[in-house]
Order: C-alpha cells, then structure tokens, then sequence
C-alpha cells in the first residue's frame, strides 16, 4: 500500500491510473509519494517516509532538489508532457503583440451600445491594426522541448528563425527544422530578431538574463516573450526598455507586483500549461513515473538521480540503494551481501553529479540484518527493498 499526496490539483486522469494499492492522505508527512505542480515546496519539511515528488510539469524551481537528493528523495518531471499547449499559448502571444487585439476587443465591449457599432468599428479600426509575423525574425532562446516546437512553428508561419541553445540535447536537435539558423552567441540572437521569447530553466545561472545589458543589444521595438519563468528578466530594466521604446512589448506568462499593469506588458495568468491535454499528458506521466519507482524501484525522468531502470524484478527480490558518488560504495554493498551468501542476480549503478544509484536483484529473501547493515554504510541515504 502506498500513500500519496497532492500539493495542487492533478488531471484526474492520472489519479485514475493508479491502482488500489495506492491511497491518498490529508498529511503530507504521512506520504510515500508527493505530486505537484507549481506549489512552493522550499519551505516544507519532509518526513522519512516520504520516497518521491512528481512534478506534473517541466519547471522543478519550486522543489528544493538538493535538500531532497540529501534525504534520499528522488523528483521527478514530466518533459515535454506540457510543451504543446506552451507553444501555442507562444504563438497567441506573438500575434497579440503583433496587432492591438485586446485594445480592439476591449473597444467592442465600450460601445456594445452604439447602434451604429459596424459602421464605426470601420473608423474605429485603424487604431488597432499591427503587422504580420511572415518575414520577421524570431529568436529563440533555449531550444528544448517547448523551444524547439516554438522554433519550428516560428519556420511555418513563414518567420526567418534563430536559435540558441549551447546544452541542446541530441534529441532536442533532431526535432529541429533545417531552416532554423544556428545562433553561435546569444548577441548575435539579440541583435538581429524582432521576437526574442524565453524557453530556459529558472536555474541560478540564468536568473535575470534579460536585463539592461541585453535589452541594450536589441533591435528597437523588440518584442520580448516569457513563458519560461519571471525571474529570468530583471523586470526594472524592462520597465525602462518599455518605457524609451526600446521594447515594444513584454509578453509574460507570470503576473508580479512590478510588471502587472505596466503599459506595454502583456501579462498571462500562468496559462502556458493550462489546457485539458496538457494537464492530462503530465498527470498520466508523473503517475507512471512514481509507480514504477515505488513498485520497481526504476527512475526514469529524475532531476536529482540519474536514470535506472531493471525493469520488473521477476522471481528476485530487489534492493535499491540512494548514495553518494564516491568509491567504494559497490564494493561494500557485495561485500555484506557475500558476507551473507547471497547471490546477485543482477545489478546496475548509476551517478548523476554527487548522487548514484545501485539497484540490485537476489535470488534469494533479504533479511532484515542486510538491509540494517547496508543503511549504516557512510554515504548511503536511503535503502528500499521491494517485494
Ligand atoms: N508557462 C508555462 O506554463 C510553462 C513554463 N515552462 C518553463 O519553460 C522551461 C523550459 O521548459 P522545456 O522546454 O520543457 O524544458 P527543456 O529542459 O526541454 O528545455 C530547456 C532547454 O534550455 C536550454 N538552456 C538552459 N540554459 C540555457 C541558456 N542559458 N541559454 C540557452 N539555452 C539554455 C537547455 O539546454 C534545454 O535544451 C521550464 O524550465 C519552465 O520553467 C515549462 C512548461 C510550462
Ligand atoms: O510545467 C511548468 O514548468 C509550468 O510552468 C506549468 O505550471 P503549472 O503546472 O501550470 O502550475
């Protein structure tokens, strides 16, 4: 039986997938299992029971992932479960900076009364009209999963495209239409395209990207879109940029004190990931990624621990092992295992950073002795044996 918690609301579609072995609580200290999606999680303490999160969604800046690879508490993300319904909140943005669509819908709604409505809406007009986005560049900054949809959109509604992304995966640059220009520095992005949207992690190297010294480089009447996170641009500079002209208009998809209501700015209530199928696609996957690892022990799409997966244990019994990345470690796993005659019938150890992984099959039951000893090794954080 395992016991889960949702700090946010998830697609019942995901709830359904699990089976009756799996019982939700009202504490969360009394939880095997957390799901979440944009819940701070920083100031929460978390008890020994609890073995995994799952965030249903791709930005783990809420979670505090070190402190949790610490307690032995592996995260999990959901990529790519979300990045459809973001681009195309993308491409609303990109047209609503485009043409003064808010302003000529808001119009409407001021004159519901005017009889003589059609008629003047053809007067009316011409203070909303804007331009198309077929011939403007695009730059794209981050060409993961959401980037690189972003970016291949940006190629079929007839924009010139640049990218930039010096981590991308091999994966994520096989996705990318040929047509798409290789930005070999950020300025060279900055300094040629008329949009510059944002599809990077909120991580310390990347807070405040967007500040005076970018906007600077820019061409004037940029327009700048955020569907990443708020932290990623100092929103005082943007101010000043929006205010001399510079910026056309900041498209945001995260409401602060200091942008909302800020002439120029485009602010979405964080709706990038607010659709039916995306909440569906992350709910569906971070349910399966915490099942397989609390029943199999395998991790698959963790952002703390490294990738494992053995599959189902068979007739074995499975022991997985949480520890640092040092020597030795295996080692003295077999060790206590030989000291006790048993035999392995399959192992696989992986690392990620200073964390590592060891999953081990036996053929035989794991006595209670084992699994004290290998939890007194210096350096292992958790021990779980699966039946
Ligand atoms: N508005 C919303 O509702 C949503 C927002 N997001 C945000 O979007 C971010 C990106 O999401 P995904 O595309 O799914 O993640 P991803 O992990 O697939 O892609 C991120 C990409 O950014 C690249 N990158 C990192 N630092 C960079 C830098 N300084 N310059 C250029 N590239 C850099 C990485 O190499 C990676 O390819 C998330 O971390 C999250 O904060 C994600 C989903 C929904
Ligand atoms: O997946 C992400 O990173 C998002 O920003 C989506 O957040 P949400 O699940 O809508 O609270």
């Amino acid at each position: 039986m395992y016991h889960y918690y949702c700090l946010n609301p998830i697609s019942e579609v995901g709830i359904d997938a699990m089976t009756e072995n799996y019982v939700p609580v009202s504490d969360p200290k009394k939880a095997d299992a957390l799901l979440v999606r944009s819940a701070g999680m920083h100031d929460m303490e978390f008890s020994p029971e609890l073995k995994a999160i799952a965030r249903a969604g791709a930005g783990v800046n809420n979670i505090p992932l070190e402190r949790c690879a610490e307690e032995g508490i592996v995260v999990f993300n959901t990529p790519g479960a979300n990045a459809n319904g973001v681009k195309e909140l993308v491409v609303a943005g990109m047209l609503l900076a485009s043409r003064d669509i808010i302003g000529g819908i808001n119009w409407v709604q001021e004159n519901e009364e005017d009889g003589n409505i059609a008629k003047d809406t053809e007067k009316a007009k011409k203070a909303f009209a804007g331009c198309e986005l077929e011939g403007k560049k695009l730059g794209v900054i981050g060409l993961g999963a959401i980037g690189g949809l972003v970016a291949n959109a940006g190629i079929h509604l007839g924009m010139e495209v640049f990218g930039y992304d010096p981590y991308v995966s091999v994966d994520a640059a096989w996705r990318l239409s040929r047509n798409i220009h290789h930005a070999k520095t950020v300025d060279e992005l900055y300094k040629n395209c008329d949009y510059i949207t944002l599809h990077v992690p909120a991580t310390e190297s990347n807070r405040g990207m967007i500040d005076k010294n970018s906007l600077g480089l820019m061409k004037k009447g940029v327009v700048v879109l955020n569907f990443a996170r708020d932290v990623l641009v100092n929103e005082e500079d943007m101010i000043d940029a929006l205010e001399s002209g510079q910026v056309k208009h900041y498209v945001s998809d995260f409401p602060t004190p200091v942008i909302a209501g800020v002439k120029g700015a485009i602010v979405i209530p964080h709706l990038g990931a607010s659709t039916a199928e995306s909440e569906d696609n992350c709910a569906r996957m971070a349910v399966r990624e915490l099942m397989d690892y609390l029943e199999y022990g395998n991790i698959k799409n963790s952002v703390n621990y490294p990738d494992c997966d053995m599959g189902m244990p068979g007739d074995n019994k499975r022991i997985v092992l949480l520890h640092y990345n040092k020597p030795n470690m295996l080692g003295q796993f077999t060790k206590i295992l030989a000291d006790d005659n048993m035999n392995i019938a399959d192992l696989s150890n992986k690392s990620k950073g200073a964390y590592a992984y060891t999953m081990i099959d036996i053929d035989s039951d794991i006595p209670a002795n084992v699994e004290r000893d290998l939890r007194n090794i210096k350096g292992v954080l958790k021990v779980r044996v699966l039946n």
